[in-house]
């Protein structure tokens, strides 16, 4: 590898039963993937691009054409864990975006827009074939890692704090660009899709890779946990959002999380255990 580019993953063996050599590769790439950039595309993934397409699409319709008296009729309840509704970033943000959160669907901490119709529905089916995206790449990550492919999943069993953002980022000015500013994901596993406008860029050696936008595509990234319990073996890799000139860009981000409780101390056994586990 080496390459200015993030390595992209064929997932289609996963959903068949008879293609060892298929599956192999798959696993080989997202390893090595891993470990060199935290950061990987998948095509074949499972999401259907219609889903995406249109997902796209609502989102632009409610952030761009609908005024803030009526995106402000889903924000946030006063005292949520997370503000799961409309916000939009402060004032004092070099970061400029506004965005839309949801918790799993079925969770009385979510707020849904009314309008535009049927964007309740699409985020809702966009965040079951993600979950269940998460389950297929944690088994692939525990692989990866010499682990039996449920290790992961059975360590993580609480799907609650799942998180599904639909962001919109503002044209840059001639004087600021910034539309994330650099960081890195704390969650397990990261799934993004955007629009044709480009702007994320991964951070390896040193240098800022672009991720290009390739219609139908994932891209996946590792988050801190996924480091942790790997024994630092795979990166949670630090990225940013530049926005592009005189044109918004759109994008989905989906948090795949560990359970708040796996963090505390007398929780932690679990940890080193799988931390033994990855070493030996
Ligand atoms: O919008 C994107 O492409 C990525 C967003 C991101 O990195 C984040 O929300 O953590
Ligand atoms: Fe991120």
């Amino acid at each position: 590898m080496g390459e200015s580019f993030i390595p992209t993953v064929d997932l289609s063996p996963c959903f068949r039963e008879d293609d060892e050599d298929g599956m192999k590769k798959a696993k080989e790439i997202i390893g090595q993937a891993c470990s060199e950039y935290g950061f990987f595309q998948v095509v074949n993934h499972g999401v259907p691009l219609g889903l995406m397409t249109q997902a796209i699409e609502l989102s632009k319709t409610f952030f761009e054409t609908l005024p803030n008296e009526e995106k402000l009729k889903c924000a946030p309840n006063s005292g949520a864990p997370l503000p799961a509704g409309y916000n939009r970033q402060p004032e004092q943000s070099p970061d400029k975006n506004e965005y839309l959160l949801m918790f799993p669907p079925g969770s009385n901490l979510n707020v849904y827009p009314q309008n535009p119709p049927h964007f309740r529905e699409v985020l809702e089916q966009i965040f079951a074939y993600f979950a269940r995206l998460g389950v297929l790449i944690e088994s692939i990550l525990s692989q990866c890692l010499g682990l039996p492919s449920n290790f992961l999943k059975e360590f993580n069993h609480d799907r609650s704090w799942d998180l599904l953002a639909a962001l919109h980022y503002f044209p840059a000015t001639e004087t600021e660009n910034s539309g994330n500013s650099e960081h890195e994901d704390g969650n397990c596993i990261t799934f993004v899709f955007q629009d044709e406008a480009g702007g994320l860029e991964v951070r390896r050696n040193g240098e800022w890779i672009p991720v290009i936008p390739t219609r139908g595509s994932l891209v996946v990234n590792v988050g801190d946990v996924i480091q942790v319990l790997s024994n630092n073996n795979f990166k949670s890799a630090t990225h940013r959002v530049v926005r592009p000139k005189s044109k918004s860009r759109y994008s989905y981000a989906f948090f795949y999380n560990l359970h708040g409780d796996k963090w505390s101390l007398e929780n932690s056994a679990n940890d080193i255990v799988l931390n033994e586990t990855v070493r030996d």
